[in-house]
């Protein structure tokens, strides 16, 4: 297929192309004066705001995204993706994680069926099971409940959780639900993130869940087979079925690993990984850690984003017009990456989150035609919550490099403090930061104020901020259950944006493949050459350096605490 399909042959396309040089006359410290371009670019919706303003547009800038989205047919891509057809065309999917969230007497079909049903039907048995286990009329082997759980999962079947878990342990009403029960993660292949994942549990009062989609990933089940070792060598082998329970859509071979069938949760291969956080992948730990109905109120949050994304006009749209300022960014602009900057700690998983959604999604090569693009898609996502950022990495988008930022600050704290004497509370500190960095990456300082300042000649030059850095802020009310679901939501639907107007398919993962079969003939040599001596061969000279010299230094196989293996 000839590369005139792209969208970059567009007419639209090549508009914005000519149209960033009107936009290099123009400087982000005067386009911050015009009132009514800032007004135009502020959008309300469920009580978040989004404020654009700072980003390197004009109003003429936003017009013609909005006709590219239009030559991109990003409505009927959106239509598509929520009318259930196959728009994973490679692996002949529906992309429909909206259908997680949808309410109960929604109907979304899916290859003619109502998939709305099976999703409540999982919900369901999930609100239950998880109630009898807080309330510990679900009892491990010794008769004791069950009050830590350890969630075994890698990649969207671990950082999704994640970020929802570590963002309700502060959120007053969920850490209520959770008093004294623990949930943590295992998702490493290394030994040494199992020793932390079980560092002070029993066995007798632990369940774990294994989440995985396929049930075949190498890690996954390295770790789910480490974990039982661990509960069986402790509790005997009929205690997988008090201690263990799955997550999967492969439920063949959660019932080979020795997991009852009743006791896995149930998920469709129209859930991507990265996009599972709302099916049993995410809703399962956090039912058991906070209870059904703060995962419910996390599952509505998201809805309210998914039926705004789908009713909005563009112009209001915050999912819409997040992902058309990426686009400019990256393809326009030539800006390679984005800072998630979350002014609250309880966001700190945030942004490992959203590398896996975006970068795995939108890192891609071809067109959904198989097309080499001739643009670059996708973009490098990373962050750290404010303040923590400013002492680190802040220098070098301040002074370095040029990466737009996402500010994302929250209006009421989860833990507000005042201490009296102080000038603002300790979250108003936290945000004043919020509302200046923008403003100083955007103005920056020039030699005329600095001179005015009667800063030495000799440091004018080190003290200039060139200033017209782009940023976007987005404030939340505050960030209850119902909040981070309506972030997540927003965050979901702004990278298949990016990757519709892209004309790429963000929804599989071929890159990821390579490395796996790589992983599993280094695999096999170190099983022969520990077991049977065999040489190390078939490699690279580099490669067979770095091996032998690791068979050479490593400690003996029968190293550790756990031995079994099936
Ligand atoms: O849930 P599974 O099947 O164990 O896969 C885990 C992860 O592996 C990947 O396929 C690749 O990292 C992700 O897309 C997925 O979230």
């Amino acid at each position: 297929m000839a590369s005139t399909n792209l969208i970059s042959a567009t007419e639209e396309w090549k508009c914005l192309r000519e149209h960033v040089a009107d936009v290099d006359k123009t400087h982000l410290r005067n386009l911050l004066k015009n009132e009514a371009r800032c007004e135009s670019m502020t959008v309300e919706f469920d009580g978040i705001i989004l404020d654009y303003s700072r980003q390197r547009i004009t109003q003429e800038t936003v017009k013609k995204l909005f006709k590219l989205a239009e030559v991109a047919h990003l409505k009927e891509k959106i239509d598509k993706m929520y009318n259930g057809d196959h728009i994973n065309v490679t692996e002949n999917r529906s992309v429909l994680h909206i259908a997680l969230r949808a309410a109960r007497d929604t109907i979304i079909n899916c290859d003619g069926k109502n998939v709305v049903d099976d999703v409540w039907q999982v919900l369901d048995k999930i609100g239950e099971f998880s109630e009898r286990v807080r309330t510990g009329a679900w009892v491990g082997a010794t008769g004791k409940s069950l009050k830590d759980v350890v969630a075994v999962g890698i990649g969207g079947s671990f950082l999704g959780p994640l970020f929802v878990h570590s963002a309700l342990q502060t959120d007053p009403e969920a850490a209520q639900c959770a008093n004294g029960r623990q949930l943590r993660f295992l998702a490493n292949v290394d030994p040494v993130d199992v020793a932390r994942s079980i560092n002070g549990l029993n066995p007798e009062t632990t369940l774990v869940v294994v989440v995985s989609k396929t049930f075949t990933t190498a890690e996954t089940m390295l770790n789910a087979r480490t974990l039982r070792t661990w509960i069986t060598s402790a509790l005997g082998s009929e205690a997988v079925a008090k201690h263990m329970v799955a997550v999967s859509t492969n439920l063949k071979l959660v019932k080979e690993f020795g997991i009852d069938p009743q006791n896995a949760f149930a998920f469709w291969d129209w859930v991507g990984g990265r996009y599972s956080v709302c099916s049993a992948v995410g809703a399962l730990p956090l039912s058991l850690q906070y209870g059904f109905p703060i995962v419910s109120k996390f599952l509505e949050g998201a809805r309210s984003i998914d039926n705004h994304f789908h009713t909005t006009p563009f112009e209001k749209n915050i999912p819409v017009l997040l992902g058309l300022l990426s686009v400019w960014n990256v393809s326009f602009l030539g800006y390679p990456a984005r800072a998630i900057l979350p002014y609250t700690q309880a966001l700190e998983k945030f942004a490992p989150h959203i590398q896996q959604l975006s970068m795995e999604s939108n890192g891609k090569g071809v067109s959904i035609d198989g097309v080499p693009l001739n643009f670059e898609a996708g973009e490098i996502d990373f962050g750290e919550p404010g303040t923590n950022g400013q002492h680190s990495f802040y220098q070098l988008i301040h002074q370095g490099r040029v990466i737009p930022c996402d500010f994302i600050g929250i209006v009421k704290s989860q833990q507000p403090i005042y201490l009296q004497g102080e000038v603002v509370s300790n979250h108003d500190e936290l945000m004043s930061n919020f509302f200046a960095q923008p403003d100083a990456l955007a103005c920056g300082k020039t030699p005329e104020e600095l001179r005015n300042e009667k800063v030495s000649d000799h440091l004018v030059a080190h003290k200039t901020f060139s200033g017209n850095r782009p940023s976007l802020s987005i404030l939340l009310p505050s960030l209850t259950a119902y909040n981070v679901g309506q972030l997540l939501a927003m965050y979901e639907h702004r990278i298949a944006v990016q990757g519709f107007i892209w004309g790429i398919n963000s929804f599989d993962q071929w890159g990821v493949e390579l490395g796996k079969s790589l992983a599993s003939r280094v695999r096999a040599q170190l099983n022969l050459s520990r077991t049977e001596g065999k040489p190390v061969e078939g490699f690279n000279p580099s490669t067979t350096m770095l091996i032998k010299r690791y068979l050479k230094e490593n400690a003996p196989i029968t190293a550790g605490f756990l031995h079994s293996k099936s």
